[in-house]
C-alpha cells in the first residue's frame, strides 16, 4: 500500500433534495491497492459514498481528490442487482462498456472471453441472462466491470440476494481476482463476516450522517482461505467489527 492516497474524500457532506442529510464532515482516505469495506446499518450512508465516488452523485460540501486525474476515469461499480441486459448474451453484456466506448466487437471480442473466462463463465459465453444462475449472473457483471480494466472498483452489496455458499465461493473468488489484477476494491456490506474475509480494512459507519465509529486494518499478507475463516484472527476481526456495529445499531435506537 502506498502512502498516498488514490483518493481523498475530505469533509463530505450530502443532503438531498429531500432534505435528509446522509453525509456529513466525511473524511476518508482511499489507498491503492487495498480491499476497502464500508460496514454499517442500513441506511447510514454507505452507498451514498460509493456513489459520491462513482460521480454518480455530487457532494452538497467538502472534494473528492484524486491522486492522479485519469485514475476517476478508470473506476467500475458492480451493484447488488446485476442489471444485465435481458436479450444479450453473456458475452454482449460484458462487451457492453467496450461496444460504448466505441471499440469493434471484433477488437474487443479476446477481452471480453478473458474476463468471462477470469469469473469461470467461458463456457457460458452465448448464454442469455435467463440462462444463468444467480452467482452466474453476479459473475457476468463482474466480468463486465473487469473489462475495462478497472483501477478501483466499487462494488455495493454485490452478494447480498444470494445464498450463503454462493456468496461465500464469490468471496474465494473475489479474493483470487483481487490477487491476479491488484486493483483497489471498496466494498459495500452489512455482513461482518464477509467484511472480515475480503478486507484490508473496514471502517464502520453509524447513522446519523455516515459517521465512522470504528476503523480496524486487518494485514494485507493473510492468505484468504477456508483456514483463515476458522482462524483466531478472524474471529478475533470478527468480534471488533460485530461490537463497532453494536454500537452503530444502539446509537441508531
Ligand atoms: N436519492 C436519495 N434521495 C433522498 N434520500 C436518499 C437518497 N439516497 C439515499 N437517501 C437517504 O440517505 C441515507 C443514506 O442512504 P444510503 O443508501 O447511502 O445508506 P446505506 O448505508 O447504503 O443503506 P443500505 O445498507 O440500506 O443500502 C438514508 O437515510 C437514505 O434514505
Amino acid at each position: 500500500m502506498g502512502t498516498d492516497p488514490l483518493l481523498s474524500l475530505q469533509s463530505i457532506a450530502k443532503t438531498f433534495p429531500n432534505g435528509v442529510t446522509a453525509l456529513s464532515g466525511l473524511d476518508l482516505d482511499i489507498y491503492q491497492g487495498e480491499t476497502l469495506t464500508l460496514l454499517g446499518p442500513s441506511g447510514c450512508g454507505k452507498s451514498t459514498v460509493l456513489r459520491l465516488i462513482a460521480g454518480l452523485t455530487q457532494p452538497s460540501e467538502g472534494v473528492i481528490s484524486w491522486a492522479y486525474p485519469r485514475a476517476r476515469k478508470k473506476l467500475s461499480v458492480v451493484f447488488q442487482e446485476p442489471t444485465l441486459l435481458p436479450w444479450a448474451s453473456a458475452f454482449d453484456n460484458v462487451y457492453l462498456p467496450l461496444r460504448l466506448a466505441g471499440e469493434s466487437r471484433a477488437a474487443a471480442g479476446e477481452r471480453v472471453m478473458e474476463a468471462l473466462a477470469r469469473v469461470g463463465l467461458a463456457d457460458f459465453a452465448d448464454a442469455l441472462p435467463r440462462e444463468l444462475s444467480g452467482g452466474m449472473k453476479m459473475r457476468c457483471a463482474i466480468a463486465r466491470a473487469l473489462v475495462t480494466e478497472p483501477a478501483l472498483i466499487l462494488m455495493d452489496e454485490p452478494f447480498a440476494a444470494l445464498d450463503e455458499v454462493t456468496r461465500f465461493k464469490l468471496n474465494d473468488d473475489l479474493v483470487a481476482l483481487k490477487k491476479d489484477l491488484g486493483a483497489t476494491i471498496v466494498f459495500v456490506t452489512h455482513s461482518i463476516f464477509e467484511s472480515a474475509f475480503l478486507s484490508t480494512r473496514i471502517i464502520v459507519m453509524s447513522t446519523p450522517h455516515g459517521k465512522i465509529i470504528d476503523e480496524i486494518d486487518v494485514d494485507p499478507a493473510i492468505v484468504r482461505d477456508a483456514e483463515f475463516r476458522m482462524s483466531d484472527t478472524f474471529a478475533q476481526i470478527s468480534r471488533r467489527a460485530s461490537r463497532a456495529l453494536g454500537h452503530a445499531v444502539r446509537e441508531e435506537a
